[in-house]
């Protein structure tokens, strides 16, 4: 399969690299990182170890490829639709965190699909990549239901060795990791702790009504999430990654924007459609938000 990775940073570089074992892959990468890896080739080291030469470049337009994977962050998101409108992509896959593939969906012609990450990635230089944990990639059809497309997306990811699921209830699992997003990472980047520390106190009381108002919302989307499904999964997810720095508390402490607008700013705005209030998630991602505003980006 031609696959583009656009955005390889941590997680694009990492599931770029695996995919290359097999696949004819090219990165779309910053100029350090695409570089390097365009002269020597990638390194991936930690849970998974393997040395890959996919092509990299900094071009992000005029690509052709049966699959586009997309791992920029959520707010780089509107850019990526721009530039892969002038590529000719088959089929777009993101692998991102928080609701984006509405916005690839309504701005691609191609079909997009859904997808979820559990490996954790970490750029530790140009041609270099640290798999963090050996997750795994979740896909499937945006609007659930069997795909034939999917099916040959996973079918390209187990070729290469990426422990893949391909489900027929992506809108239930999005909205699913969307409540755990929701209640984690915003209480734990604000509180500076990692995930273990929800567990039982009344920081954890704040998560489950993050989450909570989540599932409220996801069921006024149409998509059956009880409420006791996403407190399950946030305490499965708390007592997993105990020790994990969330992704946005990472983000807080390097002075990164944060991802607050795919997540808690998303739970909010999909809320607002449906003229229900979500004074939880609305706090949370108005407290970041100041924070990015304020004194915090770096
Ligand atoms: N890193 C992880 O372990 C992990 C795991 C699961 C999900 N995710 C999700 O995956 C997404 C990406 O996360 P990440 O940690 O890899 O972020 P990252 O910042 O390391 O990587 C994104 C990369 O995209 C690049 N980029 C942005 N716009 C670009 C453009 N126009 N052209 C070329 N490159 C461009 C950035 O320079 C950056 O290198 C996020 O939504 C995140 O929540 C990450
Ligand atoms: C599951 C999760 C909250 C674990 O830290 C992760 O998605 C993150 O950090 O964004």
């Amino acid at each position: 399969m031609r696959i583009l990775v656009f955005g390889a940073g941590s997680l694009g570089t990492l599931v770029g690299g695996l995919l290359a074992s097999v696949h004819d892959v090219t990165l779309v990468a910053r100029d350090r990182h695409a570089t390097r890896v365009s002269k020597t080739g990638l390194d991936i080291v930690g849970a998974e170890s393997a040395h890959a030469s996919p092509a990299a470049t900094t071009a992000e337009t005029g690509h052709d490829a049966d699959l586009a994977i997309v791992t920029v962050k959520s707010f780089d998101t509107a850019a990526a639709a721009e530039a892969l409108a002038d590529c000719d992509a088959d089929a777009i896959l993101s692998l991102q965190n928080g609701l984006t593939e509405e916005m690839l969906a309504s701005r691609l012609e191609a079909p997009v699909l859904a997808g979820t990450a559990t490996y954790g990635a970490r750029l530790v230089a140009p041609g270099r990549v640290e798999c963090t944990g050996v997750g795994r990639v979740v896909l499937g059809a945006l609007d659930g239901g069997t795909s034939p497309l999917a099916e040959r997306v996973g079918k390209a990811f187990r070729d290469a060795n990426i422990n893949t699921l391909v489900a027929a209830d992506m809108p239930r699992r999005r909205w699913e990791k969307l409540a755990v997003n929701a209640g984690i990472n915003a209480v734990t980047a604000l509180s500076r702790v990692e995930n273990g520390c929800l567990a039982a106190n009344e920081a954890s009381e704040l998560t489950h009504r993050a989450a909570r108002e989540t599932a409220r919302v996801a069921r006024l989307e149409g998509v059956r999430l009880p409420n006791r499904v996403a407190r399950a999964a946030i305490d499965r997810v708390i007592e997993k990654t105990a020790a994990n720095r969330s992704s946005m508390l990472q983000d807080v402490e390097s002075g990164k924007r944060t991802e607050v607008d795919a997540i808690n700013g998303a739970v909010v705005d999909i809320a607002a459609e449906h003229d229900f209030e979500v004074p939880t998630n609305r706090t949370l991602a108005a407290l970041l938000r100041a924070w990015e505003r304020g004194e915090g980006l770096r």
